[in-house]
């Protein structure tokens, strides 16, 4: 029933033209996309241009002067770009399943809801995955604000070939949830590993004599309690409704604020975008100040070290490798030159990526 005023009726009409344009003008622009994409296979060239989609929103919100909802222009344009870019070329990504697990959300906030998803068990299966080309990309996470490293993630770059491709950074929330929403009938509290850390404290203050259970995923976790009433779940909102449970209490994790970074590996590094980041793995050999010296390469060439990372060697003891990551793109003639001169000062020493970053962490869709 509408019994709108007259006024109300005008605009609204004026509204449905504006929607029927927009509709219009989408349905040329991704016929743009997939003749550029035509083009692009005539000269083998990479159908992503980062550089070309940074330009673009960066365009777009200086037009926009505040007007539109800022983080909102960009959801739009992202779900545009990325429904065109994927016209040209369609994609899976592979993530650490089943459904509705943070890295499922995470990936969704990267590709756009246009790309097919294939959930595995475990992150050594994403690798698998992307090593063999059986999808065109990966996700995983790589680093907790509260936890830290994922240990299985980087050990993963040392057992396969794979690029990094991009980052995402997703501010995340954990969820205690059963089957009824009543939390005298938790018996046992499941949960990734990271989850449970991340809300050891609340849980041991909160429940005190239920014991935790490290499984897969979170997703792993919210299923297990979807088919027994006394299981409770640490979980994201979206495994809530898949899988059907109730919210017992919201936000147990012990700090705000806490941001997962994920990485999108693939078997290629995308080109040059303006504002990089470059990943290395190296070994150092034995030597006293041997990371020093790699260090002293990095402020010679005036390169931004963003972050480093040690993991041992499997079956070497006390032997370690490292994970660096600077800013600036491996094209960049300074990276370059710093990389040559890395290398020439390592046991080992592999690329792993140069990718566009990731920018604001935002919990949104
Ligand atoms: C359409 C193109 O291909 C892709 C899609 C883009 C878009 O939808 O605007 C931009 C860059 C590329 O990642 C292009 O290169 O211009």
């Amino acid at each position: 029933m509408t019994d709108n005023s007259p006024e109300i009726n005008k605009i609204r009409r004026r509204i449905d033209i504006i929607d029927d344009s927009i509709l219009d003008l989408l349905k040329e622009r991704i016929e743009c996309a997939k003749a550029i994409g035509r083009l692009k296979d005539e000269d083998k060239r990479a159908k992503w241009d980062p550089l070309r989609e940074r330009q673009i929103y960066t365009r777009l919100l200086e037009n926009n002067r505040g007007v539109f909802p800022e983080q909102a222009l960009r959801s739009i344009f992202h779900e545009v770009i990325t429904s065109c870019r994927l016209s040209q070329k369609k994609i899976m990504v592979a993530y650490l399943g089943p459904e509705a697990t943070f890295t499922h959300l995470a990936g969704v906030k990267y590709f756009g809801h246009s790309a097919d998803f294939k959930a595995m068990e475990s992150i050594d299966e994403v690798f698998a995955e992307v090593e063999k080309g059986r999808t065109t990309y990966g996700i995983v996470p790589v680093e907790n604000s509260i936890e830290g490293a994922v240990f299985s993630t980087l050990d993963s770059f040392m057992k396969y070939r794979v690029k990094i491709c991009g980052e995402v950074r997703l501010e995340i929330s954990h969820n205690l949830v059963c089957k009824s929403g009543d939390i005298a009938d938790i018996q046992t509290v499941a949960s990734h590993a990271q989850p449970l850390a991340q809300c050891r404290e609340w849980l041991k203050k909160n429940l005190p004599r239920i014991p935790t259970l490290p499984v897969f995923s979170t997703s792993a976790a919210a299923q297990m309690a979807a088919n027994n009433p006394n299981i409770g779940a640490i979980a994201s909102s979206l495994a809530i409704k898949t899988y059907e449970l109730q919210v017992v209490v919201k936000g147990i994790e012990d700090y705000q604020g806490n941001t997962t970074r994920f990485l999108i590996i693939g078997s290629k590094s995308p080109e040059y975008s303006g504002s990089d980041r470059t990943s290395l793995l190296i070994g150092t050999i034995d030597r006293p100040g041997a990371l020093s010296k790699i260090l002293t390469v990095l402020s010679e060439e005036g390169i931004n070290l963003a972050k480093i990372e040690s993991r041992p060697i499997k079956g070497k003891n006390w032997q370690y490798v490292f994970f660096l990551d600077m800013m600036g793109h491996i094209e960049e003639e300074r990276i370059r030159k710093g990389c040559q001169r890395i290398k020439n000062k390592c046991s080992y020493f592999e690329w792993l990526g140069s990718y566009p970053t990731g920018g604001e962490a935002t919990s949104d869709l």
